[in-house]
Formats: C-alpha cells, sequence, structure tokens
C-alpha cells in the first residue's frame, strides 16, 4: 500500500488530447513504481467529449470528479466540429473558461526553456539562443476581455456589431502581481510587466498597481513594455527575460509565441493555479485538429505538465525533477517527434507513442 495517495481527475479532451494524455500516464504509472505514492485517477469527459457522450462540454458530473480531486490533469478542447454551436456551448467558453473560473484557477504559469538539444529546432537563429534562456509567463487567468461582461453580438440600426469588455479590478492585478514577484525572487529577480497603457485604461491601472507592489520587493527588478513592443523582443532578443507578467490575453499570445521559440507548440506546459495547492495542469496549446488522430503530436506538454502537478500540486519536487530530467535525456538522444524533427544525424524521428516510451524508459 502506496504511503501517500492523490486524487488527479483527468480530462483527456478532443483532438490530440487524449492521445497525449496516455502518454503522460504512462508517466505517472512510472512515477508510482519509483516512489511511495499512488495516483488514484478518475476519467472525466470535457469539451467536445462532453457535448458528444453527455450533451454538455462541461457536464456536471465532470466538475463533481474535479471538486473530489486534489487536481486536475486536461488535455485540450475545441475543434471544427463544434464551433458552429452557439458560443457560450462550445468546447472553449462552455468548459475550459468556466472550469479555470469555478476552480479560482487565477495563476496561469507558462515556462519557456529551451532544452539544449534543441536550439535547431527553434525558429530563431543560433547566435540569438545559444548558451540558452529560460523565461516564465506569469499570466492572469480568471479576468480580463476573456470573462468581463457585457459581451455579445447585436445589431443596432440595422448594423450587426460585436463586443467584449476588458476590465481588471486592483485586488485582481495585485495578486498576480504578487505570485509574478515571489517567483522572480527565487529565479533571475527581473519582472517585465507588459500592457497597453499607451491606449487602454485597464492598462494605465495595471500599470499603477504594478508599480505599488513591486515597492515591496526592492530586490526585484521591474520594467514594463507595451505588449507589441514585447511581442518583437520575443524574437529578437528572448535572453532579455525572465519573468514576464501578462493579463490574461496578452499572456496568452506571448505564451504561444514564446512556446514556438522553444522549437514547438508542443514543448510548453502549463500550470493553472488556484489559491492553495489544487491546480489543472494543461499543455499550453491546443487540440491541433490538423494532426489528431495520426499518433505524432508531441506528448512533451502534456507530459512536462504534469510533472508541473507533481511540483506545484503535491510537493513531489524530486519525482518533478526526475520527469524533467528524462524529457532532456531523451532529447539529448535525438528522440525527435515531427514537430521537433529537424532531420540532421543524430536523430531519431518517432511516434506520439515513442516518444511516452523513450521518457518513460529514461525515468
Ligand atoms: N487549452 C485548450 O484547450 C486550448 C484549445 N484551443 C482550441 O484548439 C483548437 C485548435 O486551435 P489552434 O489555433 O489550431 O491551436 P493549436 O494550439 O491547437 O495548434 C496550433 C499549431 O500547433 C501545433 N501543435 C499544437 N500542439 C502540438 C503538439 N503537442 N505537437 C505537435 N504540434 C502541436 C498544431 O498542429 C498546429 O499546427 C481550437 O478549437 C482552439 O479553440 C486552443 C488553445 C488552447
Ligand atoms: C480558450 C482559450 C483562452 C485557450 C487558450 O488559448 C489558452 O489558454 O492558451
Ligand atoms: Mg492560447
Amino acid at each position: 500500500m502506496a504511503s501517500e495517495t492523490f486524487k488527479v481527475a483527468v480530462l483527456p479532451g478532443d483532438g490530440i488530447g487524449p492521445e497525449v494524455m496516455a502518454e503522460a500516464l504512462k508517466v505517472l504509472d512510472a512515477i508510482e513504481k519509483k516512489y511511495d505514492v499512488q495516483f488514484e485517477r478518475r476519467h472525466a469527459n470535457v469539451g467536445g467529449a462532453g457535448i458528444d457522450l453527455e450533451g454538455k462540454a462541461l457536464p456536471q458530473t465532470t466538475i463533481d470528479i474535479c471538486k473530489a480531486a486534489d487536481a486536475i490533469l486536461f488535455g485540450s478542447v475545441g475543434g471544427p466540429k463544434w464551433e458552429s454551436l452557439p458560443p457560450d456551448e462550445q468546447p472553449e467558453r462552455g468548459a475550459l473558461l468556466p472550469l479555470r473560473k469555478i476552480f479560482g484557477l487565477f495563476c496561469n504559469l507558462r515556462p519557456a526553456i529551451i532544452f539544449p538539444a534543441l536550439t535547431g529546432s527553434s525558429t530563431l537563429k543560433e547566435s540569438v539562443i545559444e548558451g540558452g534562456f529560460n523565461l516564465l509567463v506569469v499570466r492572469e487567468l480568471t479576468g480580463g476581455i476573456y470573462f468581463a461582461e457585457p459581451k455579445g453580438i447585436e445589431t443596432v440600426d440595422g448594423v450587426r456589431r460585436g463586443f467584449d469588455t476588458m476590465l481588471y479590478t486592483e485586488p485582481e492585478i495585485e495578486r498576480i502581481t504578487r505570485v509574478a514577484f515571489d517567483i522572480a525572487r527565487k529565479r533571475a529577480s527581473k519582472v517585465c510587466s507588459i500592457d497597453k497603457a499607451n491606449v487602454l485604461s485597464t492598462s494605465v491601472l495595471w500599470r499603477q498597481v504594478v508599480e505599488r507592489v513591486a515597492k515591496e520587493y526592492p530586490d526585484v527588478a521591474l520594467s514594463h513594455m507595451y505588449v507589441d513592443n514585447a511581442a518583437m523582443q520575443l524574437v529578437r532578443w528572448p535572453k532579455q527575460f525572465d519573468v514576464l507578467l501578462c493579463g490574461n490575453m496578452f499572456g496568452d499570445i506571448i505564451s504561444d509565441e514564446a512556446a514556438m521559440l522553444t522549437g514547438s507548440l508542443g514543448m510548453l506546459p502549463s500550470a493553472s493555479l488556484a489559491e492553495g495547492s489544487f491546480g489543472m495542469y494543461e499543455p499550453s496549446g491546443g487540440s491541433a485538429p490538423d494532426i489528431a488522430g495520426q499518433g505524432i503530436a508531441n506528448p512533451i506538454a502534456q507530459i512536462l505538465s504534469a510533472s508541473m502537478m507533481l511540483r506545484y500540486s503535491f510537493g513531489m519536487q524530486q519525482a518533478a525533477d526526475a520527469v524533467d530530467a528524462a524529457v532532456e535525456k531523451v532529447l539529448d538522444q535525438g528522440y525527435r517527434t515531427g514537430d521537433i524533427y529537424q532531420g540532421t544525424s543524430g536523430e531519431t524521428r518517432v511516434n506520439t507513442v515513442e516518444m511516452g516510451d523513450a521518457i518513460v524508459a529514461a525515468l
């Protein structure tokens, strides 16, 4: 009998979600064997799978399973099949955003680290990334334009118009700013806050609050950058960044860009954290309908998300380090899924399952 048991709600979702989730679960099996721990897993439908099997993107049974769990391991949701449904019934707005809200997952951590073996897979010149970079997007996840009301599409004077509301409260900004500064202290002690304060009122407030909170962290260097410049600076010279503090939408966009610097969106994990130890762990990318069903997706983002779950929700630093090291080892050994394959000597092209097997073997 294992000395410790953690309950994990497993929500594979749509597209490549189930394919990459299967590999992350194999890694958890291996961790159970290696450490004195048991992961009690309950699977639940979410997104398109929820709609198809239970009539709703986020069925109540799924919410209940998540509530009973210590953490959620999430795949991804969405796809063309469900895009013509009313927006609030679609997988993204009907399941993913509500899950983030219901569980208070206000803090999304997206670490973009270039593995030495993958410098050739980045689209950036080697001279820009040599020596590596290690940046962390700290994204506010339950506020901003993705959530605020009113939003909708209406007809006024015979003209259809769509509208959203961008809104941030001072406490919301303060809370995520503290997370960013606390984390920066354990890293290179630099926070770059990303906004659009030359245009948006939410950003003007964002900047004021960030500056006020920063006074409590004199040991952390704060800079501000407009989001358009930040998007450019990320590809110009990513090494200048340590922690990037972003609102919901800017963090969404900037983190996809940061992912590609590391070689592929399929490499970037994420942790969506609540106050306390509860979290949902999900790849930064989506359901990748263009490659779904072919067994070729890169499972590393999902596996590293499981590693973040071990680290942040279960306090299993050693096991998380072991998973991260196993990923690095297989990359050093030359294993590559199609998205990170360069065709150079020393590389072995593998499919999703083979990559998962290699990582388990390296553990
Ligand atoms: N967290 C979630 O569940 C998210 C869901 N989505 C949804 O996913 C669907 C597709 O959205 P897209 O904009 O196409 O973004 P996407 O992230 O699914 O795909 C963008 C590109 O990255 C590639 N890619 C992503 N993950 C990969 C992996 N693990 N291995 C290899 N290649 C990978 C895809 O093949 C595609 O070419 C949409 O319905 C969207 O709303 C998008 C982002 C996040
Ligand atoms: C539904 C979207 C907000 C999902 C997404 O693109 C993300 O969280 O990165
Ligand atoms: Mg995104």
